[in-house]
């Protein structure tokens, strides 16, 4: 049997690098992985976690999604550039009042989020595209489908990669090629952290009292307890995507938090598009005495998606 390539980007920490190393340990060794990352100075975490599939199913590379000639040069030293499954994983994080960030931060954000998978796709979807086969899986987010308070530039990016994909699959199907959008809730790795230091740290001098009080005293103050609450680890994002990835036939869309899936829900439940915001606002503003009792309600509740599609049935 023909090993699979699996080429992942953003593989020096969190979910990248626990996807790289899960896949590359798969029992049949049916993937050879390249697992990349912009700084191969950053590799310690992963060649400790690869252990001894370094140098078997699973090839470092360097990778920044900015920079097109890295792409180009990273997709080239693959043999024949074949890469069977393409994980667009690499991104960054922003929170805050947007009259606090700049228009060059936003700009980072929304090119290594949206054109950093743009690039990636422009270099690899031709080769698919003749090959007539391959799947790209892309790392999106619950904020890939619904807005969160502070989150507004991450949000957008995140909309615009689904939107993106949306366009695309149909035309991806016309070559045979599958198309999939994991949607992770709160997953604790370095974006966390890094995400909430940065947070700390923003002047918030260009914002009004309201404003900077409710970032200040509603979202960082119980942003810890809702990753507490509803965090995923990155090994479990790792064994969702896994599954994808060996399914017969994958969803267009995968949430992996079935903690978190009570809020995306409520999106589809109103076309006007009221009910999560008009909930949103009343589990942040008008019940905050009760906020950290919804958020246990919603731990205990262990919501089960009625979703047709089942990850119960792997490829043969
Ligand atoms: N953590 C969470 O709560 C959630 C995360 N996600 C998404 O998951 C993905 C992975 O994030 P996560 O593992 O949590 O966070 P980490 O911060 O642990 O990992 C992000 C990775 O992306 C890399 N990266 C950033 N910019 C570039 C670039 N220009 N080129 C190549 N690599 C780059 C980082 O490299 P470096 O070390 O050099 O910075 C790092 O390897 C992201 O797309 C994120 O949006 C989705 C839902 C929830
Ligand atoms: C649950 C919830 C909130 C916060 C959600 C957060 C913070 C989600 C973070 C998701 C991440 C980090 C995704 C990454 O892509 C609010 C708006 C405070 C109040 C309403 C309920």
């Amino acid at each position: 049997m023909d090993q699979k390539t699996v080429l992942i980007t953003g593989c020096s920490s969190g979910i990248g690098l626990s996807l790289a190393v899960h896949i590359a340990n798969d029992e049949k060794k049916r993937f050879m992985v390249y697992a990349t990352m912009r700084n191969l100075s950053k590799g310690e975490a992963l060649v400790e976690a690869a252990g001894r599939t370094l140098g078997k199913t699973l090839e470092i590379k360097q990778m920044d999604v900015c920079d097109e000639n890295s792409i180009k040069a990273c997709v080239d030293s693959i043999p024949e550039r074949r890469i069977d499954i393409l994980i667009s994983n690499a991104g960054v994080g922003l929170i805050g009042p947007i009259e606090c960030q700049s228009i060059e931060e936003m700009k980072a954000v929304m090119d290594t989020n949206f054109f950093g998978m743009v690039r990636l796709l422009k270099e690899i979807l031709p080769d698919m595209k003749k090959r007539k086969s391959g799947h790209i899986v892309v790392i999106s987010s619950v904020m890939g489908i619904q807005g969160i308070l502070f989150n507004d530039i991450y949000a957008a990016s995140k909309f615009a990669v689904e939107g993106f994909c949306e366009s695309l699959a149909v035309q991806a199907l016309r070559f045979n090629l599958n198309i999939t959008l994991i949607e992770p809730g709160p997953v604790v790795t370095e974006f966390e952290r890094k995400v909430f230091e940065e947070g700390l740290k923003t002047d918030l001098s260009k914002a009004d009292k309201v404003t900077a009080d409710m970032f200040t005293n509603i979202y960082l103050k119980n942003y810890k307890q809702i990753f507490d609450t509803f965090g995923q680890t990155a090994e479990d994002i790792a064994e969702h995507t896994f599954k994808i990835i060996t399914v017969e036939s994958p969803p267009f869309r995968h949430q992996t938090n079935s903690l978190y899936t009570p809020m995306t829900t409520l999106k589809y439940a109103d076309p006007n598009g009221d009910l999560p915001i008009d909930i949103f606002y009343k589990m942040v503003f008008e019940h905050d005495k009760v906020f950290n009792a919804s958020l246990n309600f919603l731990k205990l509740l262990r919501w089960r998606s009625r979703k047709s599609f089942t990850l119960d049935k792997p490829k043969a």
